[in-house]
């Protein structure tokens, strides 16, 4: 029987102005090419928020204020089984700076499923084209 290890992952919907950040993952890495929310995996003494924050700035050199939950989903990968979950980012301060993607694009929701989003990323795509009310709620920070 095969074993399938759980990732667990979180990543972020940045909403700016309407629209929302779409990271399209580097060469040389899983996944490669393909879009996805910028994030990473949860480290054991973290909570998925706190996760998400540090991964942000070390991903895209900007903080956020992590927001609503989107939803959770699980992809069985050949490498294992990645859980993510997302969450609505506000940005607090400076704007992002690719550090490790290949392509950033700032998309409204209705524009979003049109990529090739990694399979666990359907689901939020998904529900943020459907509900695009989830990120007219503005930042308690602005
Ligand atoms: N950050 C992020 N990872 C995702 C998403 N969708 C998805 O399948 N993944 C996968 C890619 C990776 O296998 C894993 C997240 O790990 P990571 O972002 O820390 O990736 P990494 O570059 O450190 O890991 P790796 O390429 O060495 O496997 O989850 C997503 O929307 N955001």
């Amino acid at each position: 029987m095969t074993q399938h290890k759980i990732i667990n992952v979180v990543g972020a919907a940045i909403v700016r102005d309407g629209t929302v950040l779409c990271a399209q993952r580097g060469p040389g890495k899983s996944l490669a090419g393909y879009w996805e929310f910028p994030g990473g995996k949860i480290e054991p003494h973290e909570t998925a928020r706190g996760a998400l924050h540090r991964e942000i700035e070390e991903e895209l050199l900007c903080e956020v204020e992590v927001a609503q939950e989107v939803c959770t989903n699980e992809y069985a990968y050949d490498f294992g089984i990645v859980r993510l979950t997302t969450f609505i980012c506000h940005l607090t301060g400076d704007a992002p700076h690719l550090t490790e993607h290949a392509e950033i694009r700032w998309l409204h929701p209705a524009d979003m499923p049109a990529l090739d989003w990694a399979p666990v990323d359907q689901a939020a795509v998904d529900r943020i084209a459907n509900h695009p009310e989830l990120i007219s709620q503005e930042s308690t920070q602005r």
